[in-house]
């Protein structure tokens, strides 16, 4: 399975996917308002930019999120009902519907009686208007949307070879035992597992750089130098640029990543019993990697809660020193984040874009010190919110 996509993140495919990148980044950031008294959420317009990426990338469809409407209210994207249905249940469930302490009682329950928790979140799932409810009757929808994408997508005949679902039907065909395995209702479950690993993860990690960068002047001040120093904005960068010729933008990335750990923790299952640390683990035992604790380690990062993208230089003797795993913010080994390159591309190519352009500042509206929420990914719990400069060169 994982090798059937990971043609997809190879390097001459995300070459390919320059353009489409660059594109949503354009319209999303096209038109940012640039009043001193009018705050953007970022982490929104972050989050509907790697929404359309992933769109282009995993479904090689254009949700049209970052599109500005025209008068007429449409947005001028591909007309399909049903993805556009699907789009909008994606978009509530992760920005509106949250599955927290505050909403869910069955969660509440299960902390202080996990035996209970089960049982109950059956029962509130029935009773309309409770969060159980919410979750499970949007779950229902979006998992409804995507059968019926998944399954006009096996109908065509002419789908190509350019997308992740599109991929694995192929590989479906291809083979005559994966028909068995490959089920309509394990390519949707996958094809939504890939939006949401893809989306969400990117999303955070875009909106803290901006956060993080918007607190330390000198930061932006060697960012912006680095890019004007690249070449004029009409200049796009290919996947060799991005990957050579911007070391402060690379130390500033890899900086907020370990500052605020969008994945924190990583779970794996004894395969068979194993000593770690003197404790012996038998076979089937969970174990979670708390890479965001790791992150924060001093013996690693000296003075681990200072934004010092400089940490990362390669020429920097803590960087020398440092064990190869200490920081690893997509996992490691065989399940590792199929993504990085596809994100990090991703990343790079928005922030190059944005700082061309535009200077960020904290809003006064927002929450000091950050509040976040606590999910399988981490979120911010009120947004990130900016004010917007447009920048004189
Ligand atoms: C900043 C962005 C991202 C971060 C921080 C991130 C982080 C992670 C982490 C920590 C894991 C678990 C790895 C492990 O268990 O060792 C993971 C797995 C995964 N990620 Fe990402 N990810 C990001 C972006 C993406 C993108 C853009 C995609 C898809 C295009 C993606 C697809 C996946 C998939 C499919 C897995 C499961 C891999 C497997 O189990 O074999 N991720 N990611």
């Amino acid at each position: 399975m994982r090798n059937t996509i990971i043609s997809m993140y190879q390097p001459s495919h995300l070459s390919s996917l320059i353009r489409k990148m660059q594109c949503v980044v354009e319209s999303a950031a096209q038109n940012l308002p640039t009043s001193e008294l009018e705050d953007i959420t970022f982490s929104d317009l972050s989050l509907k930019l790697a929404t359309d990426v992933i769109g282009q990338a995993a479904f090689g469809f254009d949700f049209g999120l970052t599109k500005e409407p025209s008068l007429n209210g449409s947005n001028n994207v591909q007309n399909d009902v049903e993805v556009e249905d699907f789009i909008k249940q994606h978009m509530y469930s992760t920005t509106t519907l949250k599955m927290d302490l505050s909403g869910s009682f069955s969660i509440i329950l299960g902390l202080i009686c996990p035996i209970l928790r089960h049982p109950f979140q059956q029962i509130l799932k029935r009773v309309p208007g409770t969060t159980d409810w919410k979750v499970d009757q949007t779950n229902r929808k979006l998992m409804k949307r995507l059968d019926q994408i998944v399954e006009k997508r096996a109908k065509d005949k002419d789908r190509g070879s350019k997308d992740f679902l599109s991929l694995i039907l192929n590989a479906r065909e291809a083979e005559k035992g994966l028909k068995n395995v490959f089920t309509s209702d394990y390519i949707s479950a996958l094809s939504y597992e890939h939006l949401l690993a893809g989306s969400a993860t990117t999303s955070f990690t875009l909106s803290s750089i901006l956060y993080l960068v918007a607190a330390h002047p000198e930061v932006e001040t060697n960012l912006t130098r680095e890019i004007d120093s690249f070449g004029g904005h009409d200049l796009m960068p290919t996947t060799h640029d991005l990957q050579h010729k911007f070391p402060y933008l690379d130390q500033v990335v890899k900086e907020a990543m370990r500052f605020y750990t969008v994945s924190p923790l990583v779970a794996r299952e004894a395969s068979k019993q194993v000593e770690i640390g003197g404790y012996v683990l038998p076979k089937g035992t969970w174990i979670w990697l708390a890479i965001g604790v790791l992150a924060k380690h001093p013996k690693y990062f000296a003075e681990p809660n200072k934004f010092q993208p400089e940490r990362f230089n390669p020429t920097c003797e803590e960087e020398i020193q440092r064990h190869p795993y200490a920081h690893i913010p997509f996992g490691i080994g065989p399940r590792q984040c199929i993504g990085i390159k596809f994100s990090i591309q991703e990343i790079k190519l928005a922030l190059i874009h944005l700082y061309r352009r535009y200077s960020f500042q904290h809003s006064p509206n927002m929450e000091k010190p950050l509040e976040f929420e606590y999910g399988i990914v981490l979120n911010f719990k009120y947004g990130v919110k900016l004010r917007v400069i447009r920048r004189s060169t």
